[in-house]
């Protein structure tokens, strides 16, 4: 794949993906956790290549999200379902979903939100899904009792790089191999010339090694499967809390399991744990032999009235204080019986079986002494003997359960695939259930032959600063350009805030949080949040201008404006809006410009402007009592106007219902 046409992929980065062997299918999925293990590319990098290479297949421009406000709106939005993720993986997969005005990739987050919504948030699945990360690779673990022979250099390079586990040794001749035969337990000769070759030793040439992977190296994938242990056994138990068929017998991948230790090497065999046992305890097994043995003498001694001839004591004097001929004489059924006790002991505590038993005798030989003395010779030899019995069947044991989890390797990826993926639909599924989501329709593409438009029934943000429960639903419909007035504290930012942020989840491809929602696809979204002040003249230029720019070619975009009078002067402003909302409407574009000042804005405009308003139903204890919902074509009292009015109703007085005139 030609990574440098995803847009924002350049040289370096394309160089890095090249790097994964799996790029253009995480590319596809928009796996962004395979993605970032490139080498130089953060999560965030990451999820910004998925993007573009998103971008690239559904012809998209980008640039949907034309303002800070937009953008800002756009997090709010994917935090609210990324918050409802178990994983980090989808987390990071939600990444991936942005607004767009491509009717095609629109489409395609539908069509994968629709399934979601079809996946119940089951308490047992998102407790299993917790377990879950994408499959790691273990470290490299060197085998030390294999290795590679070859006489051929470019093989030796090839091997060093295939089996990184092994010794990779160079032979010019028989010899060397047989001499690496006594070093390790098995070599592997590459080189077809050996074919034949007849030295001690476990030798086998295998010119085909570097598709045998498994066999030779069984570490690689028990340790695979050691390393990522949870994992496996989290996405078998979403699998099942779930019921999803998974992509892998889940009882025979516990089985595999179960036999399997966390560092790699095998559990549960007896007859290896009673080989590994054997070494470790075999010189602890000694002592205690002779303890017994020496024990037992030491008490019938003890016990014993020696009569003892005076040849034999003037020998034994002669000697030097020599005893054994005497045990050897005097004690001779006891040091028997002794020995005998000794040799039992080492036996049994050790559980030796067969040959290995009959060293008892090698390593205690009848040679009547006290203290008992072992043969630490014969000790070596069961020593090697033992290691070389467990190393066998280790080895046995190794190969077999590698091929029962060869089977299960790629179903594995899949099995463990699945299980994130429906972490990624279950945190949609749980956005959509928790904020009573619907899926929006679109009319159509905005600005073609009629002027973009929404309507929204019943919408009620999740975003508000009030618990969800206590949100007031909020109708609002607009077609091409409108002014929405209102009085303070009224709603008129929260409107615009829903607006935008149904605007933005329905381009993403989300269900929305309303009862319904129809809207026009628009290709951009500008929204211009409340100025903090008075603007200074270099910082009002600039604001013109951006808006003189937003004015060209409008008719696709949904233009959303909050009190931008207060960049300046209220009679400069009210001029300026008038002259904005004439450009956008005689362009065609959507627009909701939210102001103080729609009098007079009205007033200042050339065209019609259409003006809805936010009402306030009443005064109730001194607090407005408003209806959300922008009624429409409606210039709505303001706050001080309604005060007034309360006042000239309360008071004789005229100055009151005098200053009502003045409205
Ligand atoms: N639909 C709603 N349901 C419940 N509470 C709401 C809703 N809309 C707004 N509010 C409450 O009203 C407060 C004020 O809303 P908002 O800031 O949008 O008003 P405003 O008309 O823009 O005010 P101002 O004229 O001062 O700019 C919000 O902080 C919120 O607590």
């Amino acid at each position: 794949m030609e990574f440098e046409t995803i847009p924002g992929v350049g040289e370096k980065t394309a160089a890095a993906l090249s790097e994964l062997d799996n790029a253009e299918e995480a590319l596809r999925d928009g796996d962004v956790a395979a993605l970032s293990n490139a080498p130089g590319i953060t999560v965030g990098r990451a999820a910004a290549i998925a993007r573009g290479a998103i971008r690239r297949e559904h012809d998209d421009p980008g640039g949907f999200l034309a303002t800070d406000r937009a953008t800002e709106l756009y997090r709010d939005a994917l935090e609210l379902v990324q918050s409802r993720t178990v994983t980090n993986y989808a987390n990071r997969r939600l990444e991936t979903l942005f607004p767009t005005g491509s009717a095609s990739r629109i489409e395609e987050v539908r069509a994968f939100a629709r399934d979601a919504l079809e996946h119940e948030p089951d308490p047992e699945v998102l407790d299993a899904l917790s377990g879950v990360e994408p499959l790691s690779e273990p470290p490299t673990v060197r085998v030390r009792e294999r290795c590679i022979a070859t006489a051929d250099a470019e093989r030796y390079a090839d091997a060093k790089s295939t089996f990184p586990e092994l010794s990779i040794e160079v032979v010019e001749d028989a010899r060397g191999i047989a001499e690496l035969a006594r070093s390790y337990s098995t070599v592997v000769v590459l080189d077809e010339t050996f074919a034949g070759i007849d030295v001690a030793g476990d030798v086998r040439v295998l010119p085909d090694a570097a598709d045998r992977i498994d066999e030779l190296v069984p570490e690689r994938l028990l340790n695979f499967f050691a390393e990522n242990r949870e994992t496996l056994q989290a996405a078998a138990a979403v699998h099942d809390a779930a019921n999803l068929d998974p992509a892998c017998d889940t009882d025979a991948l516990e089985d595999a399991l179960s036999r399997l230790s966390d560092d790699g090497t095998i559990v549960g065999d007896d007859e290896l744990t009673r080989l590994t046992n054997a070494v470790s305890d075999l010189d602890a097994a000694v002592s205690t032999a002779e303890s017994v043995a020496n024990d037992r003498l030491r008490d019938v001694i003890r016990e014993r009235d020696v009569t003892i001839e005076g040849t034999d004591f003037l020998s034994l004097v002669e000697q030097g204080a020599r005893v054994d001929s005497l045990l050897g004489r005097e004690l001779e059924d006891e040091f028997d019986g002794a020995l005998a006790a000794a040799r039992e002991h080492f036996v049994e505590s050790l559980g030796l079986v067969g040959s290995e038993a009959a060293f008892a005798e090698q390593i205690f030989p009848e040679n009547p002494s006290f203290p008992l003395e072992h043969d630490e010779a014969a000790v070596g030899r069961l020593r090697t003997e033992l290691k070389a019995g467990r190393d066998r069947r280790a080895a046995k044991l190794k190969a077999e359960l590698a091929s029962d989890l060869q089977t299960l390797r790629d179903p594995v990826e899949t099995l463990v695939g699945d299980a994130l993926e429906l972490d990624v639909k279950l945190a949609v599924s749980r956005f959509a259930r928790d904020f009573d989501c619907v899926f929006p329709e679109f009319t159509g593409a905005a600005g073609e032959g009629e002027p973009g438009s929404f309507a929204i029934e019943g919408g009620r943000s999740p975003l508000l600063d009030v618990p969800f429960e206590d949100v007031d639903p909020v109708d609002y419909d607009v077609a091409g350009v409108t002014l929405l007035s209102g009085v303070n504290s009224g709603g008129k930012t929260s409107t615009l805030d829903l607006v935008g942020l149904i605007v933005v989840l329905a381009h993403m491809g989300l269900p929305v949080p309303a009862d319904s929602v129809t809207l026009s696809r628009f290709s951009e979204l500008h929204y211009y949040a409340k100025s903090q002040g008075t603007l200074d003249a270099g910082a009002f230029e600039s604001t013109l201008r951006d808006f003189a720019n937003l004015t060209d070619g409008a008719a696709d975009r949904l233009v959303l404006v909050d009190e931008l009078e207060s960049i300046t002067e209220p009679g400069a402003s009210a001029k300026i809006i008038a002259g904005i909302l004439e450009e956008l409407a005689e362009q065609g574009a959507a627009a909701v410009f939210v102001s103080h000042l729609a009098g007079g804005i009205r007033e200042a405009s050339d065209v019609s402007v259409a003006v809805d308003g936010i009402e306030a139903v009443g005064l109730e204890n001194g607090e407005l009592v408003v209806n959300r919902s922008p009624v429409k074509d409606h210039l709505a009292r303001s706050t001080p106007e309604l005060i007034v009015e309360k006042l000239a109703g309360e008071n004789d007085t005229t100055f009151y219902s005098r200053l009502l005139e003045k409205f």
